[in-house]
């Protein structure tokens, strides 16, 4: 194999919503790509999920950590089987506890294992370098964003967001052809995005999401609510910034004194102020925004960000991508890129001192 030929690497992703898990094949020589390829989803069973839930905020050597592990590894292996064809994986595993400039990021599941039960390379650990080399070690998916852009053909400067538990915005130049270079990239996370809507789902309604956004399309914002949110600490930080899904603990209870239907529109409406209020750091405006993750399917959504950005926002669908897979794409690419020893991560993406490609490589 030359080093400069495309492979295909099979992505996972564990999201922090805790559905579960996405896997996608990509071709790519760790530069551009030259195609998709299958993809699968399997979701947790309610023990699985239980079980990981139980370890969130958790940290390697807590109890409560190695079962959240053995769920996560045994249900990645099980889907990640079901491909063939594979030259690598890129296994991101299940984030447990971020807490980048203090105990570090912590992802659930052994890649050495799956290396074992797959019989092929995977590249895993994706952000714990970064965050050792002062980067926050999120997000990792703005490089993906960059190749997505070029593959598209694009030529003006675009975001994609991600509205996954929490959002993240990549403000993305295609015309600069390296993602480490100056002016390519600009990515941070927003805010909480479907997190707080799903507990409220959960909490009133026992329903796992707001399906289309047909709760918060029938309520009010409570604009109050929506003032208090924005007044957070994380909204005066300048990116790259990263956050943990507990970070916003005061904005469920801010709706509680609300019916369901108005606090879902607010906590609506919380998500896509985080993401307009985040857009204010664009160094040049974009033509639109491009949508992927669980919240493009949220019609109360992407009608409050329709109001609140100042450019069209369409779903990744727009540019023939596929919203759902965006993330385990991505750590297909970078699994190339590590290989490859090529960056994954930047000064513009993730905060960290130089571009730095993260990753463990285990070989069956
Ligand atoms: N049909 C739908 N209607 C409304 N919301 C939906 C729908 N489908 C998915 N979602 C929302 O999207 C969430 C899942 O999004 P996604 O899979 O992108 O998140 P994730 O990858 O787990 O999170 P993260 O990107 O933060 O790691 C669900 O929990 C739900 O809130
Ligand atoms: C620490 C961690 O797992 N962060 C996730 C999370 O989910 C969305 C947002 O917060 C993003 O920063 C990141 O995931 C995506 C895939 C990323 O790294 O680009």
């Amino acid at each position: 194999m030359r080093a400069s030929e495309a492979i295909w690497a099979l992505g996972a992703m564990s999201g922090t919503s805790l559905d579960g898990v996405d896997a996608a094949m990509v071709m790519t020589d760790g530069y551009s790509l030259s195609g998709f390829g299958p993809d699968a989803y399997r979701p947790y069973s309610a023990d699985e999920r239980a079980v990981i839930r139980r370890a969130f905020g958790l940290w390697p050597g807590d109890e409560g950590v190695e079962a959240a592990a053995e769920v996560v590894e045994a249900a990645h292996a099980e889907v990640l089987s079901r491909f063939s064809g594979v030259d690598v994986v890129g296994f991101h595993g299940q984030t447990l506890a971020h807490d980048p400039r203090g105990r570090g990021t912590h992802q659930a599941g052994n890649g050495a294992l799956l290396a074992e039960v797959l019989g092929v390379p995977v590249v895993w650990d994706f952000r714990s370098t970064d965050v050792r080399m002062g980067g926050q070690g999120a997000p990792l998916a703005p490089f993906f964003h960059h190749a997505c852009a070029r593959f598209a053909g694009l030529e003006h400067p675009v975001a994609f967001l991600n509205l996954g538990g929490v959002g993240n915005l990549t403000w993305v130049d295609p015309r600069v052809t390296r993602p480490e270079a100056a002016g390519a990239l600009l990515a941070f996370d927003t805010g909480p995005a479907n997190a707080p809507l799903n507990d409220l789902m959960l909490e009133r309604r026992g329903a796992a999401h707001d399906e289309g956004g047909a709760l918060a399309l029938a309520g009010t914002v409570d604009e109050g609510v929506v003032s208090g949110f924005l007044a957070h600490a994380y909204f005066h930080k300048m990116p790259p910034k990263s956050l943990d899904r507990n970070d916003f603990p005061a904005l469920l209870p801010a709706v509680a004194n609300l019916g369901d239907a108005d606090a879902a529109a607010t906590l609506v409406a919380c998500a896509a102020a985080a993401v307009a209020r985040g857009a204010e750091h664009f160094p040049q405006p974009v033509g639109r925004v491009l949508v992927c993750g669980g919240g493009r399917h949220n019609g109360a959504m992407m009608a409050a960000l329709s109001a609140r950005m100042g450019a069209p926002v369409e779903p990744v669908e727009a540019i023939g991508l596929n919203g759902d897979m965006l993330e385990a794409q991505a750590f297909a690419y970078l699994a190339v890129r590590v290989m490859r020893g090529l960056p994954t991560s930047a000064p513009a993406t993730t905060g960290v001192a130089a571009a730095v490609g993260g990753g463990q490589i285990s070989r069956p």
